[in-house]
């Protein structure tokens, strides 16, 4: 892929694939996918239990290596990359909610937010700045100083998204962010994607199992058995909000 034939292109791949043989049948987690994502997609990827999600979105974040094929994130072929390279991208380019990424224990909320944009060399008043305005859209104002065990499952979950947007990534991955919350903080949750996806073109994708989410989404990606097999881009003027 040409790096300037693709100015909106977030994410693509082509023949994408990812088998584990570790076991007596070798599965094909990721089989062979074509995707496309542009700027400002608010994207959900849905399919059954163990079609493939988890691996795909770990795939298009770099966090986990193909069998075969590639992943182009902004034109960049990340095979390309040194580990050391691939780290550092990630950490300028993707905001990451994932259950495998817990929150850090012994750090409060304020400073689980703050850790990333410390990674990133940012000055202090622009960590201070972000993380007050972080707290305050996911409406957890009061609750900077408290660890993580002193927060509601939900709260939590709004800290791990308030610390994948610090880094002001360019897109998210959010593997089932609404996993486990009650609909009225899934819904705030939802709101806020949609908003950042509405006003800063923030490109979102998140697998999930949620109706609440997909009827959101503005293209539902169905996987069976690691392969795309339905691709439905709706109205791509509703307003998520
Ligand atoms: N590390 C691994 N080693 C071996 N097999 C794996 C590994 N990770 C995933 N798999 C297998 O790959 C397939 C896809 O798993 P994946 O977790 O990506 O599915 P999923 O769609 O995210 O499932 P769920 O909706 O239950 O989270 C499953 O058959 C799973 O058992």
């Amino acid at each position: 892929m040409k790096d300037d034939n693709h100015k909106n292109c977030v994410i693509h791949t082509e023949e994408l694939s990812k088998i584990y043989d570790e076991g007596a049948v070798p599965v094909k987690a990721v089989n062979n996918v074509h995707l496309h994502i542009e700027k400002g997609e608010f994207t959900a990827l849905v399919g059954p239990s163990g079609s493939g999600k988890t691996t795909l979105l770990n795939l298009l974040g770099g966090l986990d290596t193909p069998t075969s094929g590639k992943v182009w994130i902004h034109g960049k072929d990340l095979s390309t990359l040194s580990k050391n390279k691939l780290i550092d991208f990630r950490l300028h380019n993707i905001g990451f909610v994932f259950q495998a990424y817990n929150l850090i224990p012994v750090l409060t909320a304020r400073e689980n937010i703050e850790f990333v944009m410390l990674l990133q060399k940012e000055s202090k008043k622009e960590r201070k700045d972000r993380i007050e305005q972080l707290l305050k859209e996911t409406g957890l104002e009061d609750q900077g100083d408290k660890k993580p065990s002193e927060l509601s499952g939900g709260q939590q979950q709004r800290v791990a998204v308030a610390r994948a947007l610090a880094s002001k990534p360019q897109f998210v991955l959010a593997d089932e962010p609404t996993a486990n919350l009650d609909s009225k903080t899934a819904g705030n949750l939802l709101d806020m994607m949609a908003k950042l996806n509405k006003d800063e073109g923030m490109t979102f994708i998140f697998s999930t199992h949620d109706q609440r989410v997909i009827d959101r989404a503005r293209r539902v990606i169905t996987l069976v058995d690691g392969a795309i097999s339905n691709d439905e881009v709706r109205d791509t003027n509703k307003v998520t909000t």
